[in-house]
């Protein structure tokens, strides 16, 4: 029986972030369509090289997007929203950006004039911090075929001699996710896979003869209709050309194995990672018939893998039946090469595999199976003495922090009533009606990101680069109070990430150079490393906030990650619970809220941006979750007195499952995304009775566009339909930081006339 090794996907972005500076030059009108055209297929060869030089058997072509794969399935399919005035099937690049980003009116970044259109919605990507965009479909929408990207993808590679493995997002994820107008997605059924048949009919014409199909959805919970619309779509693809490799990844299938095993797919790959234990489970349900593909290597976390524990599980299995070991799911979610690592710590870096070195793991796994596990030995042995290395390191466990951990009361969780804080905090603050606030960073433009830069090799002194940061917090302020916004921030100039931060000055974190991960499009971020006990060993941002509150009578609030998305947005260990890593990380921060208030901020903002998406997709286990996300909260902020005003923010969320843990962390205002989605989040809010304040973002701040006055009166009115006045903030939807100061100052600007509309009503 053999053995072979695929992967899912790999990072699209580049070893040294090639596609996000190729997409902003273009987007700028630096370049043009060819120039971005030869960069991605340049990147594209190096994958498809270096994945084979690497042993990959089976190689992914369609993986790579210029923006979002889901947004590519889309384009397959035609499905372009009528706003964007495309032709049906007919959506070239612009349409294909304005989709991404939307257009400011005008002319665009294309040199296209434009009208002003918003652009789709961007959520996350089950629970991880990549974020898609959201497929719309309308009543009455009519779709089409697009142009094949997956097979111009495979055919590029075959014509450089890769054969590979077109990867497209499955017909029933792709509904489940997508949102429609008038209409349900699911309505659209028959009309969708159609158009499926059509495009794995051209692959297989073309000489395809495998097609990995990407059905994540079914690790979630399903209700009938999406089991139906698998049965329907499989007994339909499977006879649409190439053979089918249906994979499924971010957890076990339970429920829906049977359903699985059951299509008539010639492949099954299953998440070992994740869900070890449905292995059983899977090799009793799947038809020796059926390919099976083992996810054996974390495609979601840094670690290197224990190799002999997985040969001692797959030996058994290889013997009987052709296995394809592979990542658990796209190598998207991890950074490129461990190799660019050049000032990690030492003994950390060998406890560490990113994509090229999760691939190597695969090729090893693959010679022990197929020539036994002697033709690798000192590989083994070496990868067993990293593994032990790190079991054994004393520099994981903290002492001090399992003692502090130990010491945790119930009372450390417990804030004043909400009357006594509600007195208090109107008493210190004098707000008036609808505040105004931002959330919290300010443009980081290339100046600043140079100036750090040039800080970081050692080209800027420490004092400059401080003096440097100093007057731009001190023009933020300055601006601020000039439009008149009610309560200020500092601008977070200093932060390079608003967890990656936090991770530089925690202990119990190492932070990569070079680790990048795609968030969306062209953003990325350098999740920290989270290898071992964590505590904070001075103030993080004390000094910061004292010289912006130092310039201004308008209180500035203090600015803080909290535990709950330092955790989501790091690499965290994996020996230990990960409600363990976050109580951690909340007494550190916990620290640092206390200090805040000593050093006189009457409001303390903890973001919570990733809460949401750390919600397991599968509803039996939600609560256990809730229950230590929610507490860890509480226990970094409830060390403050009544006074003193908590702030929260989240974005991209949906609110409405999770609605008694936001009561339940018990904020005395919430800043959140709803400007794109027309207020609708705020119906549950009120539904629950949601007790605090909240800021309901007025405008979406992911795209360039400049919103005008009347359509955040009118939002600030629809949200009025849901909540008491005097429970309403004014604020964005999230942070400025990727925005232009050119589209900063006119949004802010409007968004205070726009509070002062509404005050001169109430
Ligand atoms: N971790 C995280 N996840 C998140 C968010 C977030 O803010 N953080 N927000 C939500 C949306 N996601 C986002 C993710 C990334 C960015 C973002 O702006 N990322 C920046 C990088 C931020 C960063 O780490 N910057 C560093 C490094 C900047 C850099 O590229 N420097 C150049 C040199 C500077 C120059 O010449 O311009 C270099 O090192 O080569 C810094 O400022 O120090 C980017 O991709 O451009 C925004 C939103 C959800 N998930
Ligand atoms: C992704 S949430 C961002 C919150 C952070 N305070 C900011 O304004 O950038
Ligand atoms: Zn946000």
């Amino acid at each position: 029986m053999t053995v072979t090794v695929a992967t899912l996907g790999f990072p699209r972005i580049g070893p040294r972030r090639e596609l996000k500076f190729a997409l902003e030059k273009f987007w700028s009108g630096k370049t043009d369509e060819a120039a971005l055209a030869t960069a991605a297929a340049g990147l594209r060869t190096a994958a498809w090289a270096r994945q084979n030089a690497l042993g990959a058997d089976w190689l992914p072509a369609g993986d790579f997007s210029l923006y979002d794969h889901m947004l590519d399935m889309s384009m397959m399919l035609g499905a372009v929203p009528a706003r964007y005035g495309a032709a049906p099937g007919a959506a070239d690049l612009v349409t294909y950006f304005a989709m991404a980003r939307g257009t400011t009116g005008g002319e665009d970044g294309c040199g296209h004039g434009h009208a002003s259109l918003t652009a789709c919605e961007m959520t996350k990507w089950f629970d991880t911090n990549y974020h898609y965009i959201v497929p719309e479909l309308a009543a009455g929408q009519k779709l089409a075929l697009g142009r094949l990207s997956v097979l111009d993808a495979w055919r590029e590679a075959k014509a450089q001699g890769f054969a590979t493995r077109p990867v497209i997002v499955g017909p029933v994820t792709w509904l489940s996710l997508a949102k429609g107008q008038g209409a349900d997605p699911f309505d659209f059924l028959d009309e969708v896979l159609g158009l499926y048949a059509a495009i794995l009919g051209h692959l297989g014409e073309a000489g395809v003869d495998w097609v990995q199909i990407d059905e994540p959805i079914l690790v979630t919970d399903l209700d009938d209709r999406q089991r139906r619309a698998l049965t329907r779509a499989y007994a339909k693809l499977a006879r649409s050309g190439p053979k089918l490799m249906l994979t499924t990844y971010f957890g076990a299938l339970d429920d829906n194995l049977s359903l699985a095993a059951s299509l008539p797919v010639a492949g099954l790959h299953v998440d070992l990672v994740r869900a070890p234990e449905q292995l059983e489970a899977v090799l009793r349900a799947v038809p020796d018939a059926m390919l099976l593909s083992l996810g054996v290597i974390d495609g979601r976390n840094v670690w290197r893998s224990d190799l002999e524990a997985l040969l001692d599980r797959i030996e058994p299995i290889a013997t009987r039946r052709d296995l394809v070991l592979a990542p658990s799911c796209s190598l998207l979610h991890v950074p490129v090469d461990l190799a660019l690592e050049t000032k990690l710590d030492g003994e950390v870096t060998q406890w560490l595999a990113f994509a090229v070195q999760k691939i190597e793991e695969l090729a090893l796994l693959k010679r022990a199976l197929n020539e036994g596990r002697a033709s690798v030995a000192d590989d083994l042995a070496a990868a067993a003495r990293a593994v032990a290395a790190r079991k054994t390191s004393p520099r994981i466990h903290d002492p001090a922090v399992a003692a502090r951990i130990a010491a945790v009361t119930p009372a450390m969780r417990e804030r004043g009533s909400r009357a006594a804080r509600d007195r208090a905090q109107a008493a210190a603050l004098g707000l008036p009606a609808f505040p105004t606030t931002t959330i919290g960073s300010f443009p980081q433009t290339s100046e600043v990101r140079k100036a750090r830069a040039a800080f970081n090799r050692g080209e800027l002194e420490g004092a400059a680069y401080d003096a440097f940061l100093r007057e731009e917090t001190e023009r933020a302020i300055r601006w601020q109070e000039r439009v008149g916004l009610d309560m200020l921030v500092h601008g977070e100039f200093e932060r390079n990430d608003m967890v990656q931060y936090f991770g530089e000055q925690l202990a119990g974190f190492v932070f990569t150079v070079n680790g990048w991960v795609q968030s969306y499009g062209s953003r990325c971020v350098r999740p920290p490393i989270l290898y071992g006990d964590v505590s904070r060993p001075a103030p993080m941002t004390v000094d910061w906030w004292r010289y912006a509150q130092s310039l201004t009578d308008k209180p500035v609030k203090g600015m803080l990650t909290g535990p709950v998305t330092i955790l989501n947005w790091s690499f965290v260990r994996d020996d230990q619970p990960r409600a363990a890593s976050c109580r951690q990380i909340a007494l550190a921060i916990r620290d640092e809220v206390i200090d805040l208030e000593a050093a006189g901020a009457k409001a303390i903002q903890i973001d919570e941006a990733a809460l949401r998406e750390g919600l397991p997709l599968r509803q039996r286990d939600w609560q256990q979750y809730l229950d230590w996300a929610v507490d860890c909260f509480r226990l970094t902020a409830a060390g403050v007195g009544d006074a003193t005003q908590i702030h929260t923010h989240m974005c991209y969320s949906e609110f409405n499952h999770i609605l008694p843990s936001i009561g339940a962390m018990d904020a005395d205002v919430i800043s959140i995304e709803t400007a794109r989605s027309q207020m609708e989040l705020l119906e549950g809010f009120a539904r629950y009775r949601y007790p605090a304040a909240i800021g309901p973002g007025v405008y979406d701040i992911h795209a360039p566009r400049v919103p005008d006055e009347a359509e955040m009166v009118t939002l600030m009115r629809l949200a009025q339909q849901h909540l008491r006045p005097d429970q309403l903030w004014v604020n964005p939807d999230c942070g400025l930081k990727t925005r232009r100061w050119e589209e900063v100052r006119p949004s802010i600007e409007a968004m205070v006339s726009a509070a002062r509309t509404l005050r001169a009503v109430v």
